[in-house]
């Protein structure tokens, strides 16, 4: 970074999007989570003084119930009044950011900000330290009440969890769960999300760093980790990402062109070239506080199967149990996120992509595939709880029946 954190920049035109707009006639929102401290609001300062070509309008939000909260600020001043910071409501930044501090409930502040539309193009809403993405996710994802009024302005672009490296570890272990399936806010936030943040790591041992970070993959293998100080990243890798719509389900840095987000270092136990393969051991026994990850491969299905898995899904995601389960109670099964590709007989492939109940399957388009080179072979990766041996077995009794 060149730009010291004193220096304002100066307004510039719109030609350096760090990556292609989804949709011209969509607003991008991008959910900021992260443990309490992890440095959310760091990251945030930093992307509201940095050269990126995008009007952002960053909203402050507490979603839940997060009265025990102490409200914070974000200490962002102006060219033309050093001193404003929090006192506005909204406080246009001279790179074009729009510092929104609304401390109400998540639509209204939603509805107060698109009033301004025009004014941004893309937002980043940062969640309280305890807040389970999940259900913020999914207001902006598939709800149909909000589709109707100003979800259709809005595409969930991404969720983007911030992780303290030296207390990450710590906090994962005790992190006291509130919900009926004792999963945790912090093991939730990792599931939840499809970028992770690493950051402090110029605070952190390189073994703390390692062994963090190889926690939380083995949490979430879906999304790529990226180590940084002082939130200092590269935007391309958090904003504009479109986890949601981009037919590239599985942020497996080895098989895209993509720089490899998953830095590795001489202490690593896992390479690139054989991660895959780490992937398949860890991710069947793994377990941490309940929550595993459960990958299952699988060659080109037939469209007998394309039905019967829809039928598994939607099982698994609405009644929290497998088809041939006749009770619910007869395991713990939770999903809280859930992407995948399948690729059918017929040629045509799906996307899957799932935030707890909430789950698509879209076709990717011909033009999709060929600027991606998506693979033939299919694959699920499911992120929950109770996801065992039982659970791998039905799938792929289903994606190979
Ligand atoms: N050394 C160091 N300090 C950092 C880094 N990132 C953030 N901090 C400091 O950590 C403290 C917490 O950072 P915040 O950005 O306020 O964290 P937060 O996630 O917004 O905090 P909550 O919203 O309260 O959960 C601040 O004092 C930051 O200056 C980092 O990479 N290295």
């Amino acid at each position: 970074m060149t730009d010291s954190d004193d220096d304002i920049p100066t307004l510039i035109d719109h030609d350096l999007p760090v990556n292609e707009p989804v949709n011209q006639y969509q607003v991008p929102l991008t959910i900021i989570c992260g443990f309490l401290g992890a440095g959310k609001s760091t990251l945030l300062k930093y992307i509201l003084t940095k050269r990126h070509g995008y009007r952002i309008a960053v909203i402050m939000n507490e979603f839940g119930d997060t009265a025990d909260i102490e409200a914070k600020a974000i200490n962002i001043s102006s060219a033309d009044d050093p001193t404003a910071e929090q006192s506005e409501e909204f406080l246009e930044l001279p790179n074009g950011c729009l510092c929104c501090s609304i401390k109400d409930t998540g639509v209204a502040a939603i509805e107060k900000l698109m009033q301004r539309k025009g004014a941004f193009d893309y937002i980043l809403l940062e969640t309280t330290g305890l807040a389970d993405p999940g259900p913020i996710a999914a207001i902006f994802w598939h709800n149909e009440e909000f589709a109707k009024g100003l979800g259709r302005d809005i595409i969930l672009d991404g969720v983007v969890c911030v992780i303290d490296v030296v207390f990450g570890e710590q906090q994962m272990a005790e992190d006291h769960a509130t919900d009926p399936m004792n999963v945790g806010e912090s093991l939730r936030q990792i599931a939840g999300s499809d970028v992770i943040i690493l950051n402090k790591t110029d605070l952190a041992s390189p073994e703390a760093l390692t062994r963090t970070e190889h926690l939380v993959n083995q949490v979430n293998p879906a999304a790529p980790i990226y180590r940084t100080i002082r939130g200092e990243i590269d935007l391309k890798h958090i904003i504009g990402i479109s986890a949601y719509t981009k037919p590239l389900p599985l942020a497996n840095p080895a098989s895209t062109t993509a720089p490899a987000p998953h830095v590795h270092t001489k202490d690593c136990d896992h390479t690139h070239e054989h991660r895959h393969d780490q992937e398949k051991t860890h991710t069947n026994h793994y377990e941490f506080r309940g929550i595993s990850s459960l990958r299952v491969e699988c060659s080109r299905i037939t469209p007998e199967a394309f039905d019967r898995f829809d039928q598994w899904i939607r099982t698994v995601l609405w009644e929290n149990r497998l088809p041939e389960d006749e009770s619910s109670t007869t395991r713990d099964l939770l999903v809280l996120r859930c992407k995948g590709l399948l690729s059918l007989t017929a040629g045509k492939r799906y996307i899957l992509q799932g935030v707890r109940s909430l789950y698509e399957m879209n076709e990717v388009s011909d033009d999709a595939d060929e600027g991606l080179g998506i693979p033939d072979e299919g694959k699920v990766v499911l992120i929950g709880k109770g996801l065992d041996e039982v659970v791998r077995s039905s799938l792929e009794a289903v994606l190979n029946s």
